[in-house]
């Protein structure tokens, strides 16, 4: 019935302040909105064009280009995948080369390959590419800069000779991300005045010599960076919106268990459903509270620049790259499973979790392939460790390395289940099995004669220790956020019960990590598991207020099995009927084609 809360009875039971629970989502659905609103109008253009001005052009460049970009009086598009690569950014092929006659960058496309493939707001509606290409000065390539060039007329936005623009096409499903006008963009030696190469790291004087920067290369990655670092932010929401959904409708859902005439019993008291829906619930906090860290970590990477000071700069990226690709599979994997915990249903479109699935799912992919970003931290891990021989000691979220001579010593002192409850025991037990992993992987490497070699035959190994850390990363700063001042009727509490979820689902599921490096015993391993399942039901009568507490509107979940007030089965059914197919009873075709099959005469009762 239209405005009884259906949930009503599951609300009653939270144990918690919902009020200041919401406060850990604060701003949440408008940051969200806002970008994913604005970004389907104008590229990426807040999320990569801007930023890379930023990032990359000098201050008179910027005086000239951002407020144009700014008040949309041109419209951006980060333009750097090509056909034919995408991860390997130093192995792209679209070229500038410099002309001293006419202090000019000469951009073109030399193969098919070359062709800019992906960028967002290329295809249709951007009249800018930030384009990264190989500065060549008399025929020597300086390897990727960034250029800006002009595609369209701000006239009759028709292209300017030379440029060959396009959509790159349907992607996948119906998703919104056809809403996205990826595009495709050749170079036919088109020419751009010298100060439209971006000159803040590097730069190229008028008389064509080339000026090195005096800062680490890779700040002219500084963009990718920065998105990742926001896309964590992101997983956060998307995951969060998809168990928001699953968990209402999981109470709202019965199935089976009726005696008597008594109701079925509601599908999330099933503890298969619970071990599926709950540690997806602590992941949606989990990657929260790590977002906030890195955005702070990545803000005071950002002063440090300011100041020439680049000693955080390889731990940022190691962090961004790894907390990025751990994220989005955690969010697109739960995305998934929130759809099959609502059966049938979560198939439907009107339960939103299909449109959100296709939209969010390319972000394992985009801002760096989760599998090439994890290699990144191998590589900062397996340096990391090269340098403690040399005395070298190691901060941030490496330290624990520092102390792996200890933890290869190490051996879990869980002795009753209620133990892992710990956050001590814990962080030890994850910092054992990364730093085992790790120093593993980095004794396999000494064996090769070519480091390389060897980086290539054990980069599955090198994932997986790669993964130890980063879910390290998480699972500390979760403990972390809890050990500040949090107010409000059992909010800690509960967010302790998530945090222990969290830790111990991860640990369950990585059990042949914790076995295999001889952290823990296989009964210590058995008292997680049943801790665990214990802790599910303590976060059991508080699920619906802590789906609540992401305070999502109806309309923002746009989801008809994720309802505020549970009112699912007549609005399933009312959406239904706003399916076109429903506007008539005989289907179009059925008098053409169906019936006169139907009409056909029977012989000797065989059509
Ligand atoms: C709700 C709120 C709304 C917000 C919502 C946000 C959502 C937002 C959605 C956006 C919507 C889609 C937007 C998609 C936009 C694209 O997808 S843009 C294109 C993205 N492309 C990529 O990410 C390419 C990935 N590839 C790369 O980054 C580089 O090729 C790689 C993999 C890092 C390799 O680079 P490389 O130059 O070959 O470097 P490599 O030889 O591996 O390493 C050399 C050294 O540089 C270091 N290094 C490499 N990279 C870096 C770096 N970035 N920094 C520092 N050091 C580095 C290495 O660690 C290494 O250090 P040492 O070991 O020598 O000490
Ligand atoms: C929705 C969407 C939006 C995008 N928007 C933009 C944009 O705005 N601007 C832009 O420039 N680009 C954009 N991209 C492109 C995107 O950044 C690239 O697709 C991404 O960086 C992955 O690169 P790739 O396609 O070359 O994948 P590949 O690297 O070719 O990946 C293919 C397979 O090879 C594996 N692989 C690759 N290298 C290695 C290695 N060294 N070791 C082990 N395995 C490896 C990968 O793990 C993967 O399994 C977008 C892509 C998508 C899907």
């Amino acid at each position: 019935m239209e405005g009884v809360d259906h949930l009503a009875h599951e609300r009653n039971k939270a144990q918690f302040d919902v009020a200041v629970m919401k406060a850990v989502w604060a701003g949440s659905r408008d940051a969200y909105e806002l970008f994913h609103r604005f970004s389907r109008l104008v590229a990426n253009d807040p999320e990569m064009f801007i930023p890379a001005i930023k990032a990359q052009a000098t201050e008179e460049q910027q005086k000239q280009w951002l407020p144009l970009a700014n008040k949309m009086k041109i419209i951006g598009s980060y333009t750097q995948t090509e056909l034919g690569h995408g991860s390997n950014v130093r192995g792209l092929e679209t070229t500038a080369t410099f002309d001293p006659k006419t202090d000019e960058f000469v951009l073109n496309s030399p193969t098919l390959t070359a062709t800019k493939w992906w960028p967002g707001g290329l295809g249709k509606i951007a009249t800018h590419a930030l384009a990264h290409a190989r500065l060549i000065i008399d025929d020597k390539d300086y390897g990727v800069h960034g250029f800006l060039v002009q595609l369209r007329s701000l006239d009759d936005h028709l292209t300017l000779p030379g440029i060959t623009i396009g959509d790159i096409g349907m992607k996948y499903g119906s998703g919104a991300y056809n809403t996205m006008d990826n595009g495709s963009l050749i170079f036919d030696h088109v020419r751009i005045p010298r100060n439209q190469m971006l000159m803040r790291l590097s730069q190229v004087t008028r008389e064509g010599k080339y000026v090195p920067s005096n800062v680490p290369r890779q700040l002219s990655y500084g963009t990718m960076v920065y998105v990742r670092q926001k896309i964590v932010f992101d997983a956060s929401i998307a995951l969060s919106r998809a168990v928001c959904i699953s968990t209402r409708y999981s109470a709202v859902r019965r199935q089976f268990g009726s005696h008597n005439g008594s109701p079925e019993t509601q599908v999330i008291d099933y503890k298969t459903q619970q071990a599926r829906l709950f540690p997806l619930l602590a992941s949606a906090y989990a990657i929260r509270f790590v977002s906030e860290w890195l955005n702070s970590f990545y803000k005071d990477l950002l002063q440090r620049l300011e100041a020439k000071d680049f000693s955080t700069l390889p731990e940022a990226h190691a962090c961004t790259a790894g907390l990025k690709s751990i994220t989005t599979s955690v969010a697109a994997d739960g995305i998934e499973e929130c759809r099959k915990l609502c059966g049938g249903h979560g198939y439907l479109t009107s339960s939103g979790l299909p449109e959100l699935s296709a939209v969010y799912i390319p972000a394992c992919t985009y801002e760096g392939d989760n599998v090439v970003m994890l290699l990144q931290v191998a590589r900062y891990l397996m340096k990391t460790i090269s340098q403690l021989k040399s005395g070298n000691k190691p901060v941030g979220t490496t330290a624990y390395l520092g102390r792996a001579e200890q933890l290869m010593q190490y051996h879990s002192d869980v002795l009753r289940a209620e133990d892992w409850l710990k956050p001590n025991v814990v962080v030890e037990a994850f910092e054992a099995r990364a730093a085992r992993m790790s120093m593993a992987c980095a004794q396999n490497l000494s064996k090769f004669n070519n480091p390389e070699d060897g980086f290539q035959e054990l980069s599955a190994d090198l994932v997986e220790a790669a993964t130890a850390h980063c879910q390290l990363i998480i699972v500390s700063k979760f403990i972390e956020k809890l050990q500040q001042d949090i107010p409000g009727k059992g909010v800690k509490e509960q967010l302790g019960v998530l945090r222990s979820i969290y830790a111990l689902f991860l640990l369950h599921k990585h059990i042949g990590d914790f076995l295999s490096t001889d952290c823990i015993t296989p009964k210590q391993g058995y008292l997680a598991n049943e801790q665990l399942r214990s802790l599910y039901s303590q976060v059991r009568p508080n699920a619906i207020a802590l789906v609540d507490a992401f305070n999502y509107t109806d309309h923002f979940l746009s989801s008809v099995l994720g309802r505020y007030d549970g009112n699912v089965y007549p609005k399933l059914y009312e959406e239904a009927w706003k399916d076109p197919l429903n506007d008539t009873s005989i289907p179009d075709g059925f008098h053409e084609y169906v019936q006169p099959m139907l009409k056909q005469p029977l012989h000797h009762g065989r059509l």
